[in-house]
């Protein structure tokens, strides 16, 4: 894989208040995979990876053609009734199929998921017909291929299932089984750094004086990064020593793929990470204009980008997600998102100044979106009531109930 360029999050001259959409192209268009691949891994590992290669279907699926249901089989179409069919000895069943040929004009007893033997391209339920002395009595009419699952229907051999680059879901697996392949290529996890900085921040677990808080942010991210199928790289917790970041940095840039940091990226005295990062790496703070997050710092750590995430769990929260999940499926094989909303009526009022997007903790009652009653960036308790986000454009100002707005569930962060 090629590697990132040390300045590759360098914003242009003069930009220093960057609109969300401008920030999220700029990111995408900068970044690329720097995973390897892992060969041939099988069915049972693949939940959640990310596929490297297309794959082909090797045969194809149903591999033959079968009945969907329990009846009788025989050579449609049914036009004229009341029809009546001499039925032949034996019948197909799924796993014993009849070998036989059915001759014109008769029938045979079949069950759901049976091959259609040979002569046969129709089935009719057995609940809509009658059978008495080994003859069947049709009173409805019936297409030609009716209630038949014709061979390739679903899945034709050697046609492409799935494009690389997808995540690999429980239904995608499904499909790789159905078609027989037993294990494909996919990228290796992104390793992901996480970092937590200040003086005030604590583990939990750690004593504590009222003076120090507990580390929410690295609980929080680590369980993003693995809720996201990568691999977490626990680079712990500093205080706000220079030479404790740089360290931190450095076992993180050893180990690697991308590190998140979070705190001490503004530009207050006591803000280390802007600093290590300028002095021994190649920083950017996009100022972006977004609310909560507006400090973001974007940069290359010895050949490891480093996203330096805002210090408040909320804004931390926010930003991993807007900014850290399409970056990271990028970087990790996958494919850049936009994450999908919808428009809801709010149930809501709120006056915003205009300029800047917000993003509101959400969720959806009533098919109404409601948000948090505190858009405070330290209330951790607004995260987990919270369901999705709602992101008010640069452009909007005041929201009315029943104005629409849009929501976008977490699930559309890949959560
Ligand atoms: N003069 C200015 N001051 C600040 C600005 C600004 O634009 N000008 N922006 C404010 C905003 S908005 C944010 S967000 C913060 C971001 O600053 P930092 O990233 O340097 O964050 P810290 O100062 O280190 O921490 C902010 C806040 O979050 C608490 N925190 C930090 N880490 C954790 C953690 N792991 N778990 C829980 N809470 C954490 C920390 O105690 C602070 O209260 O800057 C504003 N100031
Ligand atoms: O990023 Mo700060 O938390 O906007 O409030």
């Amino acid at each position: 894989m090629n590697e990132l360029r040390n300045d590759c999050f360098a914003l242009p001259p003069g930009v220093n208040w960057t609109p969300v959409d401008e920030a999220l192209e700029r990111l995408r268009s900068r970044l690329h995979p720097v995973v390897g691949v892992d060969r041939a891994v099988p069915l049972a590992q693949l939940n959640g990876r990310l596929l490297a290669s297309d794959v082909y279907a090797p045969r194809a699926h149903p591999p033959s053609s079968n009945s969907a249901v329990d009846g009788y089989a025989f050579a449609g179409p049914i036009t004229q009734v009341p029809c009546v069919m001499p039925l032949v000895e034996g019948r197909s069943a799924a796993g014993a199929p009849y070998t036989g040929q059915v001759p014109e004009g008769h029938a045979i007893r079949i069950l759901t998921g049976a091959v259609m033997p040979t002569g046969t391209d129709t089935v009719v339920l057995e609940e809509d017909c009658e059978v008495t002395d080994q003859q069947l009595h049709l009173n409805g009419t019936l297409k030609a291929g009716a209630n038949c699952r014709q061979a390739g229907e679903d899945i034709k051999a050697r046609e492409r299932i799935l494009t690389a680059a997808s995540r690999l879901t429980p239904t995608q697996i499904a499909v790789l089984a159905s078609v027989g392949v037993e294990a494909v290529d996919v990228y290796q996890r992104l390793r992901v750094g996480v970092l937590s900085t200040g003086d005030e921040v604590k583990p939990v677990g750690a004593p504590v004086t009222d003076w120090q808080i507990y580390d929410a942010n690295h609980p929080m991210l680590s369980a993003l990064v693995t809720r996201l199928g990568y691999q977490v790289v626990d680079l712990g917790h500093v205080r706000d020593r220079a030479e404790e970041v740089q360290a931190a940095l450095e076992r993180g840039a050893a180990q690697c793929d991308l590190i998140l940091t979070s705190g001490g990226i503004s530009a207050g005295d006591e803000d280390h990470v802007s600093k290590t990062l300028q002095a021994h790496g190649d920083i950017s703070n996009w100022r972006i204009a977004i609310k909560p997050g507006r400090p973001l710092a974007l940069a290359m750590f010895q050949g490891t980008p480093v996203v330096g995430l805002p210090g408040n769990p909320v804004a931390a929260w926010v930003c991993a997600l807007r900014f850290g999940t399409p970056a990271m499926a990028l970087l990790a094989g996958g494919e850049w998102f936009e994450p999908q909303g919808y428009d809801l009526p709010a149930n809501f009022s709120k006056r915003k100044k205009p300029g800047r997007s917000e993003m509101l903790r959400a969720r959806i009652r009533q098919g109404q979106v409601e948000v948090f009653g505190s858009e405070g960036s330290g209330r951790v308790t607004g995260l987990a009531w919270s369901e999705g986000l709602v992101e008010l454009d640069e452009g909007a100002r005041q929201i009315e109930p029943g104005t629409p707005v849009r929501f976008i569930p977490y699930s559309s962060f890949g959560l």
